[in-house]
């Protein structure tokens, strides 16, 4: 069901993921891919299992089988961390930002370790260029250097949304995970943060988005995935989606259903 034969080369495979909730089976063998540079959409109606797919994945709840490899290496049994510090960074649905530190002391926070590092690497090549380091780069691509020194209540709440996009790159992911970033954005925002995420991949940056708005999943992914009742009933091409029955009825059943 991921629309491609298993293979090698693909730089998050996840094959068969199961995450249950006591007797719920929330995600039910469910198998996804990205390809380095895609932006792949995960979607499907409330409650389908998105977040718990998210969350089986990164190693925030236990994983009840399956395998996800990561740039060809199992990330079974580890801690969330560990998989971050592999370049699988997820966001989550509810931004929770410091309140009293500014937008630039959020991200600094984030990108502790690699700026350990980066300094390190300064020492050792002292010829790089300032300005350059991970919190700069995450700021720029989303667009936050106006706000590096404001605080989160000063920020509208597109911008906060942003700034925990910011956190996420500012760890220098290989991969991203996004859960639900544009809930809560008005249509001119959705837009514009939509083109942020669509640049990424030219930053080296793929992305695994999670979103109920349907305008930015159908225009900046490559591939969608939709699961319903924990498991894939579709896969493919925007165009593919759009067009697909088991889609439909999936997202009308979902109006008499689930609201
Ligand atoms: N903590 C929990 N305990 C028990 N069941 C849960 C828990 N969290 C989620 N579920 C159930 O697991 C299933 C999948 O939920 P999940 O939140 O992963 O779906 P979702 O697709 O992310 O939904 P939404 O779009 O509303 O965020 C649902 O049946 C939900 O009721």
């Amino acid at each position: 069901m991921t629309g491609r034969p298993a293979g090698v080369g693909q730089l998050l495979e996840v094959t068969d993921l199961r995450v249950t909730y006591g007797g719920v089976v929330a995600v039910d063998d469910v198998s996804l891919h990205v390809a380095e540079g895609e932006v792949v959409g995960l979607i499907g109606p409330n409650g389908a299992g998105k977040s718990s797919f998210i969350d089986g994945l990164t190693g925030y709840l236990p994983r009840r089988g399956g395998h996800v490899e990561f740039e060809g290496r199992s990330l079974d049994g580890l801690a969330t961390y560990a998989v971050a510090r592999r370049g699988l960074v997820r966001t989550f649905q509810s931004v929770e930002l410091f309140d009293d530190l500014t937008v630039e002391e959020n991200l600094l926070v984030a990108a502790e370790r690699p700026r350990l590092v980066t300094m390190l690497r300064d020492l050792v090549l002292p010829s790089r260029p300032e300005g350059v380091d991970d919190v700069a780069w995450a700021r720029m691509l989303c667009e936050l250097d106006d706000v590096a020194h404001r605080y989160p209540q000063e920020l509208s709440h597109g911008q906060r949304k942003l700034v925990g996009v910011a956190r996420a790159l500012a760890q220098r992911p290989r991969l991203v995970l996004m859960d639900e970033p544009a809930a809560g954005l008005d249509t001119e925002e959705s837009l514009a943060f939509g083109r942020r995420l669509r640049s990424l991949p030219g930053h080296g940056v793929s992305v695994l988005l999670v979103d109920h708005d349907m305008g930015l999943v159908l225009s900046v992914c490559d591939r969608i995935v939709v699961i319903d009742f924990g498991k894939v009933i579709a896969s493919g091409t925007p165009e593919e989606i759009r067009a697909d029955e088991a889609v439909i009825a999936a997202y009308l059943g979902g109006v008499d259903a689930r609201h």
